[in-house]
């Protein structure tokens, strides 16, 4: 009798569908952000329309909504699916894939309890980053990823090839810059530590909450260029606005939440704001639910400096990063020591600046 064979491009042993859970019933203190639709990019005076409803959100909040990116909820919900399945794996199967953390290198599983959320208190988040599938980057993967690989390169290039480039597009625009200064150090060849990231945050006890102040994850910027966080129903995401409150990021359907991050805060010499988020204990309705993320984190080309760009508009308004100490540093390295800070102890006393490199430091926040 002749073997059973798998189809090319279809996973050889299909997936349990994903079904998303119910939105909380809580009133909560929803912040207010931008949506751009991003359906009609091509169409004539789209992209100056959409940079316009853009400049603000960048500027001063940091967070926006993006919708019609061309990737279905059935198409999303597959990789939560995936996430879920690795998850499911015993720990001593993880621990085969884990990141070489200590190196600042993301490139596979993080464990829980990698970082401290407050002194002598450890996460309990697990994540596992399926870096770009180029030769440079290339690693030994767990079945669920290898079974999946077709799918997960498809949904990965879809995002990193049209995505973000039209919001690379719209930042070049509101910066005046040519539209393709931003997309040139971020194409998918590159070697760049980009990477699609499942997340687990396991539910604690009201009891643990409380020991924990109810943090899962501490106010902290990201490291990168931009952050696509994929609609995820649970709310526990809160970004802190410019008047240092905390508002809770509604998860709606058909949406990406995107934020910028630290390296175009650098390149913009501050316009651009790396804004600072953490994640919470979820309303009581949804407190029990271990809570499954999916995001990705679009970083620049490794060797690219952090020095501000030459932009009209950076020019006009006098900021420059002109002997800054950051203007030597490389993306990639700037990228990789954060990554490995995340493993060292946290400060007694809540919000800390910590130094990173080259005498730069982060902005870490209960
Ligand atoms: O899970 C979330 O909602 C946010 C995660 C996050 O901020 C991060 O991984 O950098
Ligand atoms: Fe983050």
């Amino acid at each position: 009798m002749a073997a059973v064979q798998s189809m090319p491009g279809l996973p050889s042993k299909p997936l349990p569908k994903y079904e998303q859970v119910a939105e909380t019933s809580a009133s909560l203190d929803w912040a207010d952000l931008v949506t751009l639709d991003l359906s009609n990019f091509e169409a004539p005076g789209e992209r100056e329309r959409l940079a316009a409803q853009l400049k603000d959100a960048v500027h001063n909040v940091g967070f926006f909504y993006i919708t019609g990116f061309g990737l279905s909820q059935e198409e999303v919900d597959n990789q939560f699916a995936i996430g879920k399945e690795f998850f499911a794996l015993p720990t001593e199967e993880k621990v085969k894939y884990r990141a070489d953390l200590e190196h600042g290198n993301y490139n596979g599983y993080r464990p829980k309890g990698s970082s401290e959320v407050l002194p002598g208190k450890r996460d309990n988040v697990e994540m596992f980053n399926v870096f770009k599938f180029i030769p440079e980057l290339e690693r030994g993967q767990p079945d669920v990823i290898n079974d999946n690989r077709a799918e997960i390169e498809r949904f990965q290039r879809h995002i990193a090839e049209d995505t973000v480039q039209k919001l690379l597009i719209l930042i070049a625009i509101i910066l005046e810059l040519p539209e393709d200064h931003l997309t040139k150090g971020h194409q998918y060849d590159d070697v760049s530590d980009c990477h699609l990231r499942y997340m687990i945050y396991r539910h604690r006890s009201a009891q643990e909450n409380a020991e924990y102040q109810n943090l899962y994850s501490k106010g902290h910027t990201d490291f990168g260029s931009l952050t696509l966080l994929f609609r995820q129903p649970v709310a526990a995401l809160q970004i802190r606005m410019p008047d240092g409150s905390w508002k809770w990021v509604k998860p709606y359907p058909g949406s990406i939440t995107v934020n910028i991050a630290d390296v175009l805060q650098f390149w913009t010499a501050g316009y651009l704001k790396s804004s600072i988020h953490r994640v919470v204990a979820p309303p009581p309705d949804q407190a029990h639910i271990d809570r499954l993320g999916l995001l990705y984190f679009l970083r620049p080309a490794h060797d690219l400096k952090l020095k501000a760009l030459d932009s009209p508009l950076l020019q006009r308004l006098g900021l420059t990063s002109e002997n800054d100490a950051a203007n030597e540093i490389k993306a990639g390295d700037w990228v990789r020591a954060r990554v490995k800070g995340n493993q060292d102890k946290v400060s007694e006393g809540g919000n800390k600046n910590k130094p990173v490199l080259g005498g730069i430091e982060a902005k870490y926040y209960d």
